[in-house]
């Protein structure tokens, strides 16, 4: 009975487990499938594509055409985790969807109807991801947790990449991680090997890495230390269970 319950208990924990995806952001954007390729290669677990529309960051990058390239360069398997950084999320379910988007991460501050949004992004065949600024609290994305796959949590003002990791973002992630055990949990912004150790100790699971990883001569080796970073907390967790 105590040992049927312990199994429970670390099935309960391995709910979610640690999963590197490099923003491509930060890659050589004129050989975009080659460099996705190149870090799936490298070991990623899934792609982070930024997309952003000047309006709701001062910044402009690819849209869902974009996408469809590289769906058709990369082809059927790596995961597509689009942060849509743009101020009418709507608008892009579908395109993206089509293209060949597997989550579709959109930020709370930029609709007036989340619960409709998630509606739309499920029966478009998308995972569901909800984001928050630095300057969002986490209580306002607590009442969507149960109904989404993953929680981002910013840790730079979204808009660039090779900004400094803001540590003070950590509380958000390990009050998410007390109250949604098993839910996904993703960092990004100014994350690697420097600043990694917090985030895994506060509970996040799914990391982003641009600079740190795409910027480095061996982006394997950067990947692998990220991931056994977060691996090791999350197994520690279980084990404090
Ligand atoms: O969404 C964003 C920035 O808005 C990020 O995905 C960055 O592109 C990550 O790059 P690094 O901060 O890791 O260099
Ligand atoms: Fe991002």
């Amino acid at each position: 009975m105590v040992l049927a319950a312990r199994l429970h208990a670390d099935s309960t924990s391995m709910a979610y487990s640690a999963k590197i995806g490099p923003s491509i952001l930060s890659s050589d954007l004129a050989c975009l499938g080659r460099e996705c390729v190149r870090m799936m290669g490298c070991g990623a677990d899934y792609l982070h594509l930024d997309v952003m529309d000047g309006h709701f960051v001062p910044n402009l990058t690819f849209g869902h055409p974009m996408v469809e390239s590289l769906r058709k360069s990369v082809g059927p398997d790596p995961f597509f985790d689009m942060h849509m950084m743009v101020s009418r999320p709507e608008q892009w379910v579908k395109p993206m969807a089509a293209a060949g988007a597997n989550q579709y991460t959109f930020h709370i501050e930029s609709t007036t109807n989340p619960g409709n949004l998630i509606k739309e992004i499920r029966e478009s065949g998308m995972k569901v991801g909800l984001a928050i600024k630095p300057g969002t609290t986490v209580e306002e994305l607590a009442p969507w947790a149960n109904q989404i796959d993953m929680a981002l949590v910013m840790t730079v003002e979204p808009g660039f990449g090779g900004q400094k990791f803001m540590e003070d973002m950590m509380p958000k992630v390990s009050w998410l991680r007390s109250q949604f055990p098993s839910l996904d949990i993703e960092v990004d912004g100014g994350v690697g090997p420097d600043t990694i150790h917090k985030c895994a100790e506060a509970g996040a699971n799914m990391i982003v890495s641009g600079s740190a990883v795409i910027g480095s001569d061996d982006p394997r080796s950067v990947i692998s230390l990220l991931r056994t970073v977060v691996a090791e907390a999350i197994q520690k967790r279980s084990l404090d269970r």
